[in-house]
């Protein structure tokens, strides 16, 4: 039984409320009566208007269901105007100007990789916020970007083929990063500093420096010998690190021994979609690692490499500047990413807190409880500081077009009057992830205007919503073709289009989606130089591994060039609504099938029972080829609804996809036989809250709510604690 504290009209489960009063609230400033009175009139206010707009989506979603029963065509100008009929298109304002202000620079005028990370995982979170820099060496040698050809297989130990390999290509990159005014950095004999300046010395005695002398930024260690040589190219920092002594630097004729690069220039803490929260236990936990990382205070003890280590946020990197760069004795830079917090969207409840007792919308608690923890950065209550200019970052998911993202932006001035604040402090991040916000994309940043510091195509998501959507339209394309059709390449052009003539360059990020495929880095690189090439200036990486190596392409690109000659006035409305739809049935093997069906229902059974049985958001989990994918909620969606699509239109059967579950669900078993925390679902799959979370995500697929995955997985979640208490 959950105790409460109430609270005028609100009753908050007694370890939240412990918490928020006793951890988060002390050094804020804000007084427990006027916050919890502040708390219970934002929940008045915005409760109702929240139903009403699920309830909106709904009725839109009855309308299309209905329009496609009656077999209308589902593209051309009757399917438009039919959706402009139904308010499901609205008119575009003229002419959007964001106008946000306080933005931090790794937003707003710079460009790189932009880390995602499970909140509730402290230890990961931890990594991610440290991730600002990682080492290039290892990024190479530890991924299949570096062949195993010849003799260069990782191994147990240090492998000096590969090692050269890694050397090489590292100093590749230096030579387009930081060209030299003569000669290649595999030359190179030494790196010194001589009157003020680089002197480099190469393998046939000359002495050259850089082909732009203004690159250099500093220095750390002595003069005579320095330890670090810290340079800059397109906005992103670098550093050559030299020292003989080191395993590597010994071999290495300069001495140098690693290249660390700026890598994770800006971090998602996601409560959202990478993680399981359900219930007042699980939330608290998700708001107390975040308090951790607005105090700076988060820390933990692990074990790694036979070694304890204290993990903890890194401290600023410091530097002797170059004399171009300031005539101050010190260059400071930030080791950490910065930090934005997404929040969930609008649908669920948690029983965390009851307002006239009901659970409260989740967002608006995500939205009030964090906001007040990031007020501690606002005042300086950290060894260090996220937001240099007073800027607190939200990321709002899952929103449908302009009135949701209206909402939000109330919502977020009513938490700045109660944990007061300036107005505009609380910044937007919009998830451009739900069909009904990319077809009204310039109204929905209208709606935030003097919030909004980005818009990210969450392509995952936005797969889920557009086959749930167009559910009845028809059987929908195999799944790994909906990503190479019509629709998703208009709507990805269309974002960075809509982002360009919205004024976001240079004040706020125009985002691409994940890489959802951890370890096939080679794959990343070949194709995530296309996003900032596409102009985007951020773009999700699953991994602090995956930044180092996707920071190279903003080396390679200079997104800020690449966006002053793009078309801003790219509509592609027509594509963006060319429903994916199956060319013809016939092209469907049996086999075909089969193998969709298993692929999709064995990365379901993975992630659910995971999810379900230990609580984790974010899994890596094998497909039919043994490749690892990133399996989260939005993923989820795809698979569920997909197979819900094909049993709508009959290409298979109940009794197929049954028959694939069971099966699949030994295998899954088998595959996690090496995790001690693995709670299997066989032999009883039929009392396996696992295995029937997973058929309910299947089978009832076409009723949930725009086709998401939470209010089953929750559900079936609780049931799970609750059992594993009452066996305790
Ligand atoms: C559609 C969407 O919403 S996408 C957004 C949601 N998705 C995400 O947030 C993805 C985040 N990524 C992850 O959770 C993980 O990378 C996974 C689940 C995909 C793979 O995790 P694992 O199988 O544990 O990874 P693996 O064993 O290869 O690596 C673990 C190491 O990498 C680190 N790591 C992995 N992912 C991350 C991350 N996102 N941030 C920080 N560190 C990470 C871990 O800290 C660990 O290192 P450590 O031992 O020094 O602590
Ligand atoms: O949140 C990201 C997505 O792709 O969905
Ligand atoms: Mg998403």
């Amino acid at each position: 039984m959950q105790n409460y504290i109430t609270r005028g009209r609100l009753q908050v489960a007694e370890q939240l409320d412990d918490f928020i009063n006793q951890k988060a609230m002390p050094g804020t400033g804000v007084q427990s009566d006027a916050f919890w009175q502040g708390a219970e009139a934002l929940f008045s206010e915005f409760v109702p208007q929240n139903r009403a707009l699920l309830e909106k989506r709904e009725q839109l979603q009855r309308a299309i269901d209905d329009y496609h029963k009656a077999g209308n065509p589902a593209f051309g100008e009757q399917y438009i105007t039919f959706l402009k009929e139904i308010g499901y298109l609205v008119e575009q304002p003229e002419k959007v100007q964001a106008d946000t202000t306080n933005v931090d620079a790794e937003i707003a005028t710079m460009a790189g990789p932009q880390l995602v990370v499970p909140i509730n995982n402290a230890r990961y979170a931890l990594n991610a916020v440290n991730a600002r820099w990682g080492s290039l060496y290892d990024a190479l040698y530890g991924t299949d970007v570096i062949s195993n050809e010849n003799g260069a297989e990782p191994g147990k130990s240090y492998n000096p083929i590969r090692g050269e390999k890694v050397v090489a290509k590292a100093k590749s990159y230096l030579d387009s990063m930081l060209p030299l005014a003569k000669g290649s950095h595999a030359d190179v004999v030494g790196y010194k500093i001589e009157t003020g300046k680089l002197a480099i010395s190469l393998t046939d005695g000359d002495i050259t420096t850089l082909a732009n002398t203004e690159q250099w930024q500093g220095y750390q260690g002595d003069i005579t010998a320095p330890t670090a040589l810290l340079f800059v190219h397109n906005g992103l920092h670098f550093e050559i690190q030299i020292d003989a002594t080191s395993p590597i630097g010994k071999t290495d004729a300069a001495g140098v021994k690693d290249v660390l690069i700026e890598a994770a220039l800006t971090t998602i803490m996601d409560c959202e979609d990478s993680v399981a929260a359900v219930d007042a236990e699980d939330k608290t936990l998700v708001y107390s690692n975040w308090l951790g990382l607005m105090k700076g205070s988060l820390s933990i003890e692990m074990s790694k490499g036979g070694k304890t280590i204290v993990r903890a946020m890194h401290e600023d990197r410091v530097y002797s500047p170059s004399k171009h760069v300031t005539n101050q004795e010190q260059l400071s830079l930030s080791a950490r990413s910065l930090m934005f917090v997404r929040n969930v969207g609008h649908l669920m409840t948690n029983d965390a807190m009851l307002f006239d007792g009901e659970p409260v919308p989740e967002g608006i608690m995500d939205g009030l409880v964090t906001s007040l923890i990031a007020k501690h950065d606002l005042l300086n209550n950290s060894p260090f500081q996220n937001s240099r200019h007073g800027s607190i970052y939200i990321v709002k998911p899952k929103m449908h077009g302009p009135e949701e993202v209206a909402f939000s932006d109330a919502l977020f001035a009513k938490i700045e009057t109660v944990i007061n604040v300036p107005k505009n402090t609380l910044k937007m991040g919009i998830m451009d992830e739900e069909r009904r916000t990319s077809v009204n994309l310039d109204a929905c940043i209208n709606a935030a205007k003097s919030r909004v510091v980005f818009i990210n195509t969450g392509f995952l998501d936005r797969t889920g919503d557009e086959i749930h959507t167009s559910m009845l339209a028809g059987p929908f394309a195999e799944k790994a073709t909906l990503k190479t059709m019509l629709w998703i390449k208009a709507y990805e052009t269309a974002n960075v289009a809509v982002g360009l003539r919205c004024g976001l360059s240079g004040k706020a990020q125009i985002g691409k989606g994940m890489w959802p495929i951890p370890d096939e880095m080679q794959n990343m690189m070949d194709a995530k130089i296309g996003h900032p090439k596409s102009g985007a200036n951020t773009a999700w990486v699953p991994s602090p591994t995956a930044a180092t190596l996707h920071a190279l392409h903003y080396h390679d690109v200079n997104v800020f060039d690449i966006q002053k000659g793009l078309d801003q006035d790219f509509s592609g409305l027509n594509d963006i609504l060319t429903i994916p739809l199956l060319e013809s049935r016939d092209s469907l093997s049996a086999d075909t099938i089969q193998r969709e069906i298993d692929n999709n229902v064995q990365g379901i059974l993975g992630y659910v029972v995971r999810w379900v049985h230990q609580g984790v958001g974010c899994s890596k989990v094998p497909d039919i080829n043994n490749v690892g994918l990133m399996e989260d909620r939005a993923t989820l969606r795809i698979s569920s609804q997909h197979i819900a699509n094909w049993l709508e239109h009959g290409i298979v059967s109940a009794a197929q996809v049954d028959e694939s579950l069971r099966r699949m669900a030994k295998l899954v078993d088998e595959q996690n036989a090496g995790d001690a925390e693995y709670i299997p679902m066989m032999p009883d799959l039929d009392s396996s809250i696992g295995f029937l979370a997973a058929s309910d995500l299947i089978f009832k697929g076409k009723e949930q709510p725009s086709g998401y995955t939470e209010p089953l997985l929750h559900a079936r979640r609780r049931e799970m604690k609750a059992k594993l208490v009452s066996v305790k």
